[in-house]
């Protein structure tokens, strides 16, 4: 559903010399999404995030938010405001001086941004460590310190620039949990950028794949993965083989590919356990290697190994034809 209060991207373009980062994209973010937008190196992410965010010029193309253009307003002007990958916080002022910045710069006394500075550090749970220098938080910590300061001009669009890539994994996955609980309490846009599809499926309302400066496809987590459209999407979400079936290409999930009595001969060229479940790829005449995963109970109760003639089937309702 369509309201005033999206952030839409109309044709929006951005051209560093001859490179064309961002190729004239169209879309429209609904309002209190969490948005991924995911991709590999390269394909124009952050580019378009700068953009928005006000951190880089607008070659073609509109930013509207509410309604109104803001693709030439300063940074603080848009009612956006953006968390950096590194956090950029300032070494030298404790947590609440850096939480409450911008509000000084706005000539804030000190007494009213102190209180909505540690408003704020309650929220990311760290009322705690005011005090303290950025030197002396953990990673995690100064990430929620950056967010903190982030969200103190109550933006309507929070804009994450690969904010889970300093962390170690355990953190990672922690800290993931933290922004979606975040952003489901303020009810705002978070538009994230990354290139890590665990990371967008786990966190997105929206995931917004692009590839070559231009969105390759967008629409909920779910159906963006079990229903890619180009063979850019199969490949980069990952989980699908790409088979070629009377002339077309198609996806198919791996977890959809069964190995059993019946169907395509094919024989096994390699086993990958994985945990709870096993990667058994295959080689098939005229086709690229399909892997079939299975549970690891199901695996072990067969005597599949490398080298093993098998036969691999599937639904045909599973089977999603992708655009040339
Ligand atoms: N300041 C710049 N000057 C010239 N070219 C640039 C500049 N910034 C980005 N580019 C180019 O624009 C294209 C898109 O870059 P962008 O940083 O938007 O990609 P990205 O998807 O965010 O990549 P990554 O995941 O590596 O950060 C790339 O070809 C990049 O080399």
């Amino acid at each position: 559903m369509r309201t005033p209060h999206d952030l839409e991207l109309a044709r929006l373009t951005k051209r560093y010399g001859d490179t064309v980062a961002v190729d004239g994209i169209d879309h429209v973010f609904a309002p209190g999404s969490y948005v991924c937008l995911l991709g590999p190196s390269g394909c124009g992410k952050s580019s378009t995030l700068r953009m928005v965010a006000g951190h880089e010029s607008v070659t073609e193309g509109a930013i509207r938010l509410n309604g109104r253009d803001i693709s030439a307003l300063p940074p603080a002007k848009r009612g956006t405001a953006m968390m950096f990958q590194n956090y950029a916080l300032f070494p030298h002022l404790s947590v609440k001086d850096n939480v409450a910045f911008s509000l000084r710069m706005k000539g804030i006394g000190k007494a009213d941004r102190h209180a909505r500075a540690m408003k704020l550090l309650e929220l990311v749970d760290m009322a705690h460590l005011s005090e303290r220098l950025p030197t002396q938080l953990s990673g995690g910590q100064q990430q929620r310190v950056a967010l903190a300061r982030a969200l103190i001009s109550e933006p309507e669009v929070l804009l994450l620039d690969e904010p889970l890539s300093a962390l170690d994994p355990f953190l990672r996955v922690r800290m993931r949990g933290e922004l979606k609980r975040l952003q489901r309490e303020l009810g705002i846009t978070f538009l994230h950028v990354t290139h890590g599809q665990d990371e967008a499926l786990a966190l997105a309302d929206e995931v917004v794949v692009m590839n070559n400066a231009v969105i390759e496809q967008a629409g909920p987590a779910r159906e963006v993965f079990n229903a890619p459209k180009t063979e850019f999407v199969a490949r980069f979400m990952g989980g699908h083989n790409v088979v070629t079936l009377n002339g077309a290409r198609h996806a198919i999930r791996s977890d959809a590919v069964r190995i059993g009595p019946d169907g395509l001969p094919a024989t096994v060229s390699a086993v990958e356990y994985q945990g709870d479940r096993v990667a058994v790829t295959t080689n098939v005449q005229g086709q690229e290697p399909i892997i079939a995963v299975m549970s690891d109970a199901a695996f072990y109760a067969t005597d599949i190994n490398p080298g093993a003639h098998v036969r691999l089937s599937w639904d045909e309702g599973r089977l999603h034809r992708l655009r040339a």
